[in-house]
């Protein structure tokens, strides 16, 4: 499916059976080619967070504990985020960032690892965050990590897990998470997934795949709202593993104050303190657009968004441009990266002509698709913009090339 012009791209709109979502969202006049890094404000979280403030915090003080449930919100988010990544709600928690969850997680794997097994292999090019938490991990467990651009070749019966992002953040290369849980599988190793780039985007199915633990954002394709809480899976037969972070809220009986701890059953384990009530009452509203949405439809749109791009940027970019994603939708994630050489100050000009993407080192220009309010005449127009500022090097102006503290 694709649009040769803007008429054709208005009729894909026009036909788009998702187009119904877009006003759920508050969105500025912008294109907005971002919501993998951080997803748009919903209506509904806009409301949410006012009651929350005004009256559970304002008015019910201490009492919305109980009457307003915030303390159950890790499990009530955590079951509207289950059926997105082919989870059971008891196996799933919304606690932490993704970094804290991946520390647990990660800790918990070795602990369920076959005896002698001290490797956790991963890629070089994973997001740093992941494999900064991994350094952690095996330093204080007497572990190694171990990197490879290869990993499926790499796996041996030294490794005791095998920990992957599904889709890889710079180039939107996808993994078929299956495939590779099943490769781990034979050797004896034990997988975490990050789904930081997958979880709302495309359909993920964790248990049909076996896999041992994930993690994932709420701030991403989840639209839960900047440093939203995370979220963390683990499969059933993992779930009397230790989490070293051995909080209160992991303990059997919180309120009972005891001196020692005792890990509660299942999945509560892996929750350490006190939810943050305010941001996760925001990712519990936002979940709401996904309540009747089927991600396959989302997964095919996006597709056809990311497709139509690649076909523009071939069209009318070509000779600036250099795809660094896979071309085939098959093996893609939810983006599209371009490769320029002076990306940064591109990716400048691009935002201040009012098309918001990223820049990602050293030369990445990243674009994410959001199917629920991403309409063909965004992405149309968005590579008109990007040809003229490239075509006339409007980029190459002075405050174009300051870096900000965030890309
Ligand atoms: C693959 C991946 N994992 C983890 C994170 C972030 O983790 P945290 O929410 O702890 O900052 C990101 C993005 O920031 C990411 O792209
Ligand atoms: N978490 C972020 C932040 O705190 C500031 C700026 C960007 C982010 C991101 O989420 C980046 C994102 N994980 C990425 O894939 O690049």
């Amino acid at each position: 499916m694709s649009a040769a012009t803007r008429a054709e791209a208005a009729a894909l709109d026009a036909a788009d059976p998702l187009a119904h979502h877009r006003a759920a969202f508050d969105l500025p006049d912008v294109i907005y080619l971002d919501g993998n890094s951080l997803g748009p404000l919903t209506r509904a979280a806009r409301e949410r967070v006012a009651t929350v403030v005004g009256e559970e915090w304002g008015e019910g003080l201490i009492r919305s504990w109980n009457t307003a449930g915030w303390v159950d919100l890790p499990t009530r988010v955590a079951a509207k985020i289950a059926p997105l990544i082919g989870a059971a709600p008891r196996d799933v928690i919304v606690t932490d960032s993704t970094s804290v969850n991946l520390f647990k997680v990660l800790s918990a794997a070795l602990s369920e690892a076959l005896p002698g097994r001290r490797t956790i292999l991963s890629e070089p090019g994973n997001f740093p965050t992941d494999l900064y938490i991994a350094e952690g991990v095996a330093a204080g467990e007497g572990a190694a990590l171990a990197l490879s651009d290869d990993p499926l070749a790499a796996l041996d019966e030294s490794v005791a897990v095998l920990m992957l992002t599904e889709v890889d953040y710079r180039t939107g290369r996808r993994h078929d998470m299956a495939r590779v849980t099943a490769a781990a599988h034979r050797v004896g190793a034990l997988t975490v997934w990050d789904l930081a780039h997958s979880a709302g985007a495309l359909p993920v199915d964790l248990a049909g795949a076996g896999a041992d633990f994930a993690v994932g954002c709420g701030y991403k394709y989840l639209n839960g709202g900047p440093g939203a809480p995370a979220f963390l899976y683990v499969a059933p037969q993992h779930q009397d593993a230790t989490q070293p972070l051995s909080g209160w809220f992991g303990h059997a009986a919180p309120f009972a104050f005891e001196p020692a701890y005792q890990p509660a059953a299942g999945i509560e384990r892996f929750l350490t303190g006190t939810p943050s009530v305010i941001a996760m009452s925001a990712l519990d509203a936002a979940l709401d657009v996904f309540a009747d949405v089927d991600l396959t439809a989302v997964a095919a749109k996006s597709a056809a968004l990311a497709d139509l791009m690649i076909a523009r940027v071939d069209a009318l970019c070509g000779d600036h441009l250099t795809l660094a994603s896979p071309r085939s939708a098959a093996t893609r994630g939810s983006q599209v990266s371009f490769r320029h050489p002076s990306g940064y100050p591109v990716m400048q000009a691009l935002i201040a002509a009012g098309v918001i993407g990223d820049f990602r080192a050293p030369d990445i220009l990243r674009f994410g698709f959001t199917p629920l309010y991403t309409r063909f005449v965004d992405v149309f127009d968005a590579v008109d913009i990007l040809a003229d500022i490239l075509a006339a090097r409007r980029w190459d102006a002075p405050q174009f090339h300051r870096r900000a503290a965030v890309t």
